[in-house]
Formats: structure tokens, C-alpha cells, sequence
């Protein structure tokens, strides 16, 4: 994919041509389509490769990762999918791409045949039986593949916290505390302390992802484990948590979130935000198209699934809750309010 290698980087005059303007954040950058030519000449490709090059473009155009000129086809610009893959930029989800496709994640997928035959192997997903490990078990072995998993996710983290803070920022009004569950590197709770100052927020993860992080801008890192406890603040969000878990264990993790937070009378919610199939904004075929994939994505490296709402309800009340509330974000994720 040439926007997610990193020889591409030279491919900088790409972005941003002022006609597309669906990217997330508005670009102040003047790009220009670039012709075959240009391309080749940036990228380092030789002359007698120019019309295998050629190909993969008029693929890639056919994906919508990048539109050209109907009747010369000539020229070649980015579309709103690519423009999301641009290096250097806070909504660019280079990263998650890089998760994706890296042997680790993807030669997964090829043990899945034997293992749907096998009745031996069901507490262990496909990603296990390949590497002796599940994914978060893997920082020893494999501390390589960790880093680039948790900047992955801190690169979901930017581009959907943008989304979140330009659609539904009021979801956290008035919260005077939020612990992040499985924060991560902190992207989401620093994302939140900025546009909230005055907000106590606290991420909370595994040793190996926090480390000796104490407070950074403000934000304080406490280690552990969400199957034991979850550290007490007004409201607790879930993002990109419950969909890698079985029903059994969101309902323990919720259980502990839900003992966390402040009781139905003194204003306590969950807020998390994750998949909900089928509920989607717009081009409904294509995101919901994605979502199946994100939930075969869980069938290969994590014991989740991506839950419709029907699933998401029933996980929720299982843990004791009362009351939810389901806000639709553009792309294929949603904001679930959950109330004791
Ligand atoms: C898919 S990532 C999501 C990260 C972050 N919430 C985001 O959306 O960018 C899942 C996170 O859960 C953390 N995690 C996994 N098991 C955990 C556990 N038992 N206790 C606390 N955190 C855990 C992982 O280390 C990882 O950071
Ligand atoms: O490989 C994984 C990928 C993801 C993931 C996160 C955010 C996204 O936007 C997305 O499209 C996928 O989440 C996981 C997870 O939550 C697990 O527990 C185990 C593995 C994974």
C-alpha cells in the first residue's frame, strides 16, 4: 500500500489536493495530483516496471484509495481513504494498517481452517496456537510486534477521538473524573484532558504497556489488570476493549467498572466506544462490509467479537446495568453510554 510504506515518504506533493476535502482535519497544505510519471520518478521505480506500476494504481483507484482523471487518466490524487494513511499527521492511521498487515497479525488467518476443525482449541485463538501467546502476552517474546501493536492502537486512538471531539464532545460534560480501561499510551485520556482541563483523568493497563510512566500533561498512568479491579473515577471508558473479550469476560471487566464508578443516584456512567454492527451513519454496505471484517479480525487474534446491539444489550444488563444509550459515529464505530 504505497501511502502505509515507508518508502513512500518522499511522496510528500500527494497530499491534501485542495478538491478532497472529507479528511477529518481540514488541510492547509496545497497538493497536486501527480502523474504516472511523478509517481515513478518519487518512488524510485524504473522505467521497465512503469506499466506493472501503471496496474497497481488502476487498482488502487478501482479500492477508492485513489481517484484519477476519468478521460485521460493521467493524473492521480488522494481520496479521503488515503488521505487518512498521510505520515506525520495526528488522524493518520498508518499504524493501525501496519498492525494489519504485519506477518504476525495476518499469518493468523491461515491457521484458522485447521483450527475451526479442531475441538481441542478453544481457549486458544488462531493468534495463540501460531505463537504460543496471545497478543497481550506477547512483550517478552516479540517486543517488537508489541510496540508497533500499541502505537497501532494509539493511531486509532487519534483519528477516532478526533471524530468523538468534534461530534459528541458532550458525552463528557461534567465528568469530574474518567479512568481510560486499557488506555494504552494514553492518546485518548490526553486527547481528553486538553479539550477538558479541569477533568482528573487516569489510563490504566498492563505493566508492559505503562511501564514507569507516573503523569504525563497532566494525566496519571496506574498499572494492573481489569479482570481484578479498575481504579475508582466518575466515569470509566472502554475503547477498542470489550470487542477482543468473550460475553463472560466483558461482563466480569464491566462488573469491575461498574463497582468503579459513582451508584445510579450519584451520576456514575461507562462510556465506551467500540463497534456496534450495523449501526452505521452512511454508505452503509461498505462500512458494514468492514465491521464483518473488524469481527474476523477478533475471530484471529483476540476471544471477542464485534456485538450488534442486541449482543451489546445483553452484556450490559448481564453486568448489572440499568440503562444505555447508542450514538453512532461517522465511520464504523460507535459511542454506548451505560448507566447503573
Ligand atoms: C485494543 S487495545 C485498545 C487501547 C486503547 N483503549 C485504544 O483504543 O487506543 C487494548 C488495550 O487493553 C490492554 N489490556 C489488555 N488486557 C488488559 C488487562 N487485563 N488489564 C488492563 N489492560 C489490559 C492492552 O494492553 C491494550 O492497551
Ligand atoms: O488485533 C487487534 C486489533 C484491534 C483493533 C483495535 C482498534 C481498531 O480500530 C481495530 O480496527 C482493531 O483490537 C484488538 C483487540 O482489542 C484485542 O483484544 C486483540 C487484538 C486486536
Amino acid at each position: 500500500m504505497l501511502g502505509a510504506s515507508p518508502s513512500a515518504t518522499s511522496n510528500q506533493c500527494l497530499s491534501k489536493p485542495p478538491s478532497i476535502s472529507a479528511s477529518p482535519r481540514s488541510s492547509t497544505s496545497t497538493a497536486k495530483p501527480m502523474s504516472l510519471a511523478q509517481l515513478t520518478t518519487s518512488l524510485s521505480i524504473p522505467d521497465s516496471k512503469s506499466d506493472h506500476f501503471r496496474r497497481l494504481m488502476r487498482a488502487l483507484v478501482h479500492q477508492g484509495i485513489f481517484s484519477t482523471d476519468q478521460e485521460t487518466q493521467s493524473s492521480y490524487s488522494l481520496t479521503p481513504t488515503s488521505q487518512l494513511m498521510l505520515p506525520g499527521n495526528s488522524t493518520s492511521i498508518t499504524q493501525l494498517l501496519r498492525v494489519f498487515i504485519d506477518p504476525t497479525t495476518s499469518d493468523s488467518a491461515y491457521v484458522l481452517p485447521s483450527w475451526l476443525k479442531s475441538s481441542e482449541e478453544t481457549t486458544k485463538t488462531p493468534f495463540a496456537v501460531l505463537h504460543g501467546h496471545e497478543i497481550f502476552e506477547l512483550a517478552d517474546e516479540k517486543p517488537e510486534f508489541t510496540k508497533l501493536y500499541n502505537e497501532g492502537m494509539a493511531s486509532d486512538a487519534g483519528l477516532v477521538m478526533d471524530v468523538v471531539m468534534r461530534s459528541c464532545r458532550d458525552v463528557f460534560d461534567g465528568v469530574e473524573s474518567l479512568v481510560d480501561v486499557g488506555g494504552g499510551n494514553g492518546t485518548t485520556a490526553m486527547t481528553l484532558k486538553k479539550a477538558f482541563p479541569e477533568m482528573k483523568c487516569t489510563v490504566f493497563d498492563l505493566q508492559h504497556v505503562i511501564q514507569d510512566k507516573m503523569e504525563i500533561d497532566g494525566v496519571r498512568f496506574v498499572t494492573g489488570d481489569f479482570f481484578q479491579s479498575v481504579p475508582p473515577a466518575s466515569a470509566a471508558l472502554l475503547k477498542s476493549i470489550l470487542h477482543g473479550w468473550s460475553d463472560e469476560d466483558c461482563v466480569k471487566i464491566l462488573k469491575h467498572c461498574k463497582a468503579a464508578i459513582p451508584n445510579k443516584d450519584n451520576g456514575g456512567k461507562i462510556i465506551i466506544i467500540d463497534m456496534v454492527v450495523g449501526a452505521v451513519t452512511d454508505n452503509e454496505v461498505n462500512a458494514i462490509e468492514t465491521q464483518l471484517f473488524s469481527d474476523l479480525l477478533m475471530l484471529i487474534a483476540a476471544k471477542g467479537k464485534e456485538r450488534n446491539e442486541s449482543e451489546w444489550r445483553d452484556i450490559i444488563f448481564a453486568a448489572g446495568f440499568n440503562n444505555y444509550k447508542i450514538t453512532p459515529l461517522i465511520g464504523l464505530r460507535s459511542v454506548i453510554e451505560v448507566y447503573p
